[in-house]
């Protein structure tokens, strides 16, 4: 039998049944060939030379690790992805993360693990590993937090998408960005598709992070055509779940907040804008099946579910409180007015569709937030 596995640069390599005899303590007739390259591999613990990233072994499965990066991975859907990642005995993840949102407390449960390394880094500097798969997630989210600086905000979408497309060149990994639905802007065409080019105001003040967004597409997609580096672009549409900051100000955490702290629920004016509200781990397996797949994207990743500010605000005050008010106040600007993704490509090309309905997901959250805030559900 013979097995053709692909060993990618700084691997490690498990073969724990191949026979111990010859130098290096494994059979050197196991490898039947390598040819190129130059990189070392450990096999149970021993440095193998390999002469090129190709290694056919006949009768052994080399069982190759993946050393995974995530930036941002303290953050709110990176941390959960971290969760994902490490289920399998075979990834090595690090973290790089600013901490600006994001916290070592999403990650405390893998803090000290072997196949776990954190590492205080912005992502705008840049950053030498050795990595087989990027996801990139860096940069705010939250509409607040990304206009508190937005020259930073662009720094991060511009300089550290750069610096982790030239760290993917460097060593040949395979990088995911996480883009967003913002880069539809206000959107003219609904449910937007991947082929819609959006309609976004480039000089507002939710600039730099849609046009910075956008630029970073480009980054990705110019970096694709001309020095051939694997690509993967997810569109995430708006994603709730447990993990968000409580002060986050996006709209599902506000109304989770307010409803268990018993204050009014802020509806901005006017109410009808709609958004399409994801639950984090369908999130991350999407963005896994996207890495993971064959398909280079821009791909929507969001849930089609719709719901007016207003259905929304009365949804969670049904699930979690009842007795809450619900205010509306004055909005911001370019706020868009509609949002729901069409997911079609996804369906078709990752076989993915997300599973938990909004109504599914606002208990799991609203269990998090009262652990947090110390207020327990009355009986
Ligand atoms: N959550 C959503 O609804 C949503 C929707 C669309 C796109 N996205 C994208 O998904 C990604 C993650 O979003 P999230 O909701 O988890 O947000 P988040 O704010 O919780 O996480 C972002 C993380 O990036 C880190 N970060 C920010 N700037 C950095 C820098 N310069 N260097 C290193 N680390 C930095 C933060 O500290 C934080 O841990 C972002 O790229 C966001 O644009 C999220
Ligand atoms: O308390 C609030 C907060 C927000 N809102 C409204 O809720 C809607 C959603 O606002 P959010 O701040 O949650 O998020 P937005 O959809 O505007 O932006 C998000 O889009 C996708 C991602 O890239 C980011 O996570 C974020 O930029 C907006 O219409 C906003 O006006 C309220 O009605 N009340």
């Amino acid at each position: 039998m013979l097995q053709n596995h692909h060993i990618r640069r700084g691997s490690r390599c498990e073969a724990p049944d191949l026979p111990k005899v010859g130098p290096c303590g494994y059979s050197p007739e196991s490898i039947v060939s390598c040819y190129g390259g130059g990189d070392n591999v450990f096999i149970d613990g021993i440095v193998v030379v390999v002469v090129e990233v190709e290694m056919f072994v006949e009768g052994f499965e080399l069982q190759a690790n993946m050393r995974i990066l995530i930036t941002g991975g303290a953050g709110f859907i990176g941390s959960h992805l971290v969760d994902r990642l490490m289920q399998n005995e075979k990834n090595e993840v690090i973290v790089v993360d600013n901490y600006f949102t994001g916290s070592k407390d999403n990650l405390k449960q893998w803090i000290g693990h072997p196949r776990f390394e954190l590492i205080r880094h912005d992502v705008t500097e840049p950053l030498f590993l050795e990595v087989d798969q990027i996801y990139h997630l860096a940069c705010p989210a939250s509409p607040i937090f990304y206009k508190h600086n937005p020259v930073k905000t662009i720094k991060t979408n511009v300089m550290g998408t750069l610096n982790m497309l030239g760290l993917a060149k460097r060593v040949g990994a395979r990088i995911l960005l996480t883009s967003t639905s913002e880069v539809y802007g206000d959107p003219l065409e609904h449910p937007q598709t991947e082929s819609y080019w959006g309609n976004v105001n480039p000089i507002g003040v939710r600039s730099c992070y849609d046009e910075g967004k956008r630029v970073a597409e480009t980054l990705m997609f110019d970096y694709h055509r001309q020095h051939g580096i694997e690509i993967r672009i997810a569109r995430i549409f708006n994603t709730y779940g447990p993990r968000m900051n409580i002060d986050d100000g996006r709209v599902v955490s506000n109304f989770i907040a307010q409803a268990i702290r018993e204050e009014p629920l802020t509806v901005q004016l006017p109410g009808t804008q709609t958004r399409s509200f994801c639950y984090v781990s369908d999130m991350v397996d999407g963005l896994v099946q996207l890495m993971d797949g064959e398909h280079t994207g821009p791909i929507n990743i969001g849930n089609p579910g719709e719901f007016t500010m207003l259905e929304l605000a009365e949804t969670v005050k049904e699930i979690i409180n009842p007795k809450v008010k619900i205010l509306t106040v004055e909005n911001t600007p370019d706020d868009p007015r509609q949002r729901k993704p069409d997911i079609s490509k996804a369906k078709e090309l990752l076989g993915w569709e997300p599973k938990i309905k909004l109504r599914d997901g606002v208990p799991f959250m609203e269990e998090d937030f009262r652990q947090r805030l110390c207020v327990p559900k009355k009986a």
